[in-house]
């Protein structure tokens, strides 16, 4: 006869607390659908336009809701304010949190573009169905993500645009968004450290150039190159500034004492990160003449707190949406010995994100 496991009987708190950690974990897409839905309405931006703070009354006014939604409101505006995306500055009356500041229509700041987008693409249909389809997915002898079993498409390439351009449009804009946001902290906490004594860079993937014209602006001596894609490069009117080159990073990067990889690597399995790196490497001088990578990516940290289970969601996220996963330092590690280089060294750990030194 097989083994029983022994059960330990919890306590009445243990089974109490147990349900409710149930519920939580249950629901917790409640909280997702609630956030989605208070961006979709504007309530952020409404709330900023009323001064930093507004009562349910003025917000129904101002968003031109039905007065009989009140109490709807009262209940969604309660959790919301529960889980830190407002506050309460008195009885139903709201107030911004850093997480609403990155949600205000047109605002940017210090460089975080408004993130409505980011949380319109996490919350679509696309992503929420994908999410839907993991059991089915595990059970499938499939090599792509859940997405794209389900969907047909591979998220932020051509055939996306193809099948849906209005979503895809969404997910681009919400890709744009949180990567280019962050990056002046960047530069604050240890720009000195990766980009001062540079005489060039190449941004890899560095898309519209953001990134890199905010390094020539911080470091103006540093001849900047952003290499992307023929689609997205071709659309971007030269600038004087950064130098624009249209291929392949599996194939070719441009040049350079250094070379930046912010956010990308991310996105790919660690066999197309050891291609890439392994061209990166190819592309700047030795460690003597000051060759190095630089990679600015998710760094999965057990020790780092509430942060941590956000590092985890976005690892999970990664494997629904894409075939990219999120690393912690022993994953990173090995990739980067993989390519083919002899050592790195963690900059700063700056929220979720390391920023790495790669030498060759
Ligand atoms: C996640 S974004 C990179 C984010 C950017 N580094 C930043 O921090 O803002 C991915 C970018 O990689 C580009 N890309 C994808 N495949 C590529 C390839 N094979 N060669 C060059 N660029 C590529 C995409 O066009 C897109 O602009």
């Amino acid at each position: 006869m097989a083994a029983q496991a022994q059960l330990t009987v919890p306590t009445d708190a243990e089974l109490l607390q147990a349900q409710a950690d149930l519920w939580r974990h249950s629901l917790y897409y409640m909280t997702s659908m609630a956030f989605q839905c208070a961006v979709k309405l504007g309530i952020p931006t409404t709330i900023h336009g009323l001064g930093g703070a507004a009562s349910l009354p003025q917000l129904v006014t101002a968003l031109s809701l039905p007065p009989a939604k009140l109490p709807y409101l009262r209940r969604i505006m309660r959790l919301l304010a529960t889980s830190g995306v407002f506050a309460t500055a008195d009885v139903d009356v709201y107030r911004l949190t850093p997480i609403s500041f990155l949600l205000l229509d047109g605002v940017d700041i210090d460089g975080h573009p408004s993130q409505t987008s980011v949380v319109l693409a996490a919350t679509s249909r696309h992503c929420v169905e994908a999410a839907l389809g993991l059991t089915d997915w595990f059970k499938k002898d499939v090599a792509g993500s859940p997405f794209e079993d389900l969907h047909g498409v591979t998220l932020f390439d051509g055939s996306m645009a193809e099948a849906d351009p209005e979503i895809d449009a969404v997910f681009n804009e919400g890709l744009a968004a949180h990567d280019n946001s962050g990056f002046l902290a960047v530069l604050r906490e240890c720009g000195d450290t990766l980009f001062q004594g540079l005489d060039s860079l190449t941004d890899c993937c560095g898309g519209d150039g953001t990134t890199a014209r905010s390094i020539v602006e911080a470091f103006p001596q540093i001849k900047c190159t952003v290499l992307d894609l023929p689609r997205v490069i071709d659309n971007i009117p030269t600038d004087g500034v950064v130098n624009y080159v249209a291929g392949d990073m599996f194939k070719l990067v441009p040049p350079a004492q250094a070379v930046l990889v912010k956010l990308v690597l991310h996105h790919w399995s660690d066999e197309d990160c050891v291609k890439i790196l392994a061209q990166c490497k190819k592309a700047i001088p030795s460690r003597e003449e000051g060759g190095k990578v630089i990679v600015i990516d998710i760094l999965v940290d057990p020790s780092s707190g509430p942060m941590h289970e956000a590092e985890l969601l976005v690892d999970v996220a990664m494997m629904v949406f894409t075939n990219g996963r999120q690393r912690d330092e022993s994953d990173w590690g090995e990739i980067f010995t993989k390519a083919g280089f002899t050592g790195y060294n963690i900059v700063k750990k700056l929220g979720a994100r390391g920023v790495f030194e790669v030498y060759p």
